[in-house]
């Protein structure tokens, strides 16, 4: 069966004024089978959204080749537009002063929908995405989520097999972002295949079958998000300033303690690896008298070394 996503040496560059040509994205291979819901993390300008603009059509690789579906981006275009869904976070899009039934008429009519499927479609996915109730107000009163919600119905009216969304719940409130998720969930439920770019490592694990890291341009490794996950879930650090240097000892020899360092700032790093290791850290350190003191997850960089490092992985060129 041929894969959903099939991507092939994608380079593209951009022409930047008075400079050399900035390359953006300097070789993607990946294969994405159907039904499989793929996040690609990686910091900023690491180039997630050049990629999504070359599957949904409206950006050219610079070479290489991208199939969705069995059909090319550049040659097929307008077969790949209709089976790929396209929800971009942010405000783009949308139309302010119109109502989210007739945003989604609009869309729908564009597809060539013939009014009465018009009809049935935009009611089930207003149903679908819990804006039935609110259906005929202009979307400049809606939430953030509730904005989001009919992206997702926009991306939705031509019923594609692919979607690409992009950082889909940033700006939402948890509740929202929780909501959102859901729906996410039940769209692969359908069977469709779902990429999805997030900052959100935690977002990313719990919804997708695989994560691939995009760094600088090259896509430096691909993983299943239980690997992911263990990571997020499982390592914590605690920061704490002022903490006698008897106790960082007895710190350094704690089980479940990875690593002791002191920051740049002058703090004292103890990263370790299950939350039983961190309440025996917090203890001692509170013990110590110590009031200056924050327990935090990994940032997403943070993660991302920790996997290329321990596979050894050379990223770029
Ligand atoms: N039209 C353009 N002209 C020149 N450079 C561009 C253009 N669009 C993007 N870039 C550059 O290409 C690189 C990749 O950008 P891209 O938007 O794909 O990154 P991203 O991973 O989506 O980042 P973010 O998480 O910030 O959205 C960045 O360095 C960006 O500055």
């Amino acid at each position: 069966m041929t894969a959903a996503i099939d991507i092939r040496g994608v380079t593209r560059s951009y022409v930047v004024k008075g400079k050399p040509d900035f390359m953006a994205l300097k070789g993607i291979d990946l294969t994405i089978p159907r039904g499989e819901v793929h996040a690609l993390l990686g910091p900023n300008g690491a180039g997630k959204t050049t990629l999504c603009r070359i599957l949904s059509t409206v950006l050219l690789p610079t070479s290489g080749t991208v199939t969705v579906l069995g059909h090319e981006v550049v040659r097929d275009a307008e077969k790949v537009k209709q089976c790929l869904g396209v929800v971009f976070g942010g405000d783009r899009g949308l139309y302010n002063r119109l109502s989210a039934r007739q945003n989604l008429n609009f869309w729908a009519s564009l597809y060539g929908l013939r009014r009465g499927e018009r009809r049935r479609r935009v009611d089930e996915l207003l149903d679908r995405m819990g804006l039935a109730q609110r259906a005929d107000e202009r979307v400049q009163g809606f939430s953030r989520g509730m904005k989001q919600r009919l992206h997702l119905a926009r991306g939705l009216v031509s019923d594609p097999g692919v979607l690409i969304l992009d950082e889909p719940t940033v700006g939402m409130d948890p509740v929202a972002a929780r909501d959102f998720r859901d729906l996410v969930r039940e769209l692969r439920a359908d069977g469709r295949t779902i990429l999805m770019t997030t900052h959100d490592m935690a977002e990313a694990a719990e919804l997708s079958d695989r994560v691939s890291f995009i760094d600088d341009g090259n896509l430096a490794l691909t993983e299943s998000p239980t690997t992911v996950g263990n990571i997020v879930s499982t390592r914590e650090r605690v920061d704490a300033r002022g903490v006698p240097q008897e106790v960082r000892d007895r710190l350094t020899g704690l089980a479940g303690v990875a690593a002791v360092s002191e920051t740049e700032a002058g703090v004292l790093r103890v990263e370790t690896e299950h939350s039983e290791a961190t309440r025996q850290v917090l203890m001692t350190i509170v013990a110590a008298g110590v009031t200056d003191v924050s327990r935090s997850r990994p940032s997403l960089e943070e993660v991302y070394l920790h996997l290329i490092g321990r596979r050894g992985m050379a990223v770029g060129g």
